[in-house]
């Protein structure tokens, strides 16, 4: 599916929800609040309403947006219990597919990272390979808490521009 911004400004909440409900991942009360910004001028003027709301948030309500998101190659992954959007995603960076030595790093420094902040590492996979994600998530372990908290908020606007272009016709792309 891919509607242009006239069709998204028309939507009722319900369906505005449904259907773009998971641009950041598990957070559908984002999507839910920006509806009442309607109406977008273009894609990139509701990627900026959402950016706006995820920025007004306190720190508490940034590091929950975090903590919604599912470890790469974790448990959800694994049990096959990921969002569809996630687990393309993941696949995308060949996360399914880890050799077992691979796999126990990033289990190991997944928890690490996790007892060092209180939320999950979050990076977006569609920007990145296996080798990159691997590196950043060892960095990434050494940085304070509130360069994280930033840094994975940046990753989940990343993510979150990737998803809307899946549903929502890019402003080049819209009838003048
Ligand atoms: N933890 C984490 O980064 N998760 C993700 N990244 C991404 O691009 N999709 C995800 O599910």
């Amino acid at each position: 599916m891919n509607m242009d911004i006239a069709t998204v400004n028309a939507l009722t909440y319900e369906d505005f929800v449904n259907i773009l409900g998971n641009v950041v991942e598990k957070c559908p009360i984002i999507t839910a609040a920006v509806w009442s910004g309607r109406p977008f001028f273009n894609l990139t003027a509701l990627e900026a309403a959402i950016s706006e709301f995820i920025d007004a948030l306190p720190d508490s309500g940034k590091e929950g947006i975090l903590r919604c998101h599912p470890d790469l190659a974790g448990r959800d992954l694994q049990s096959g219990s990921l969002t569809r959007e996630s687990r393309e995603e993941q696949a995308g960076a060949g996360m399914d597919a880890l050799n077992s030595a691979e796999a126990s790093r990033v289990a190991r420094l997944n928890e690490e990272y996790k007892e060092r902040f209180g939320f999950p590492f979050v990076i977006c996979a569609r920007m990145n390979d296996k080798a990159n994600i691997l590196r950043q998530l060892s960095e990434r372990c050494q940085n304070e808490r509130a360069v994280e908290r930033a840094r994975g908020i940046e990753e989940v606007k990343k993510i979150c521009r990737l998803r809307l272009q899946g549903l929502v016709l890019t402003d080049a792309h819209n009838k003048l």
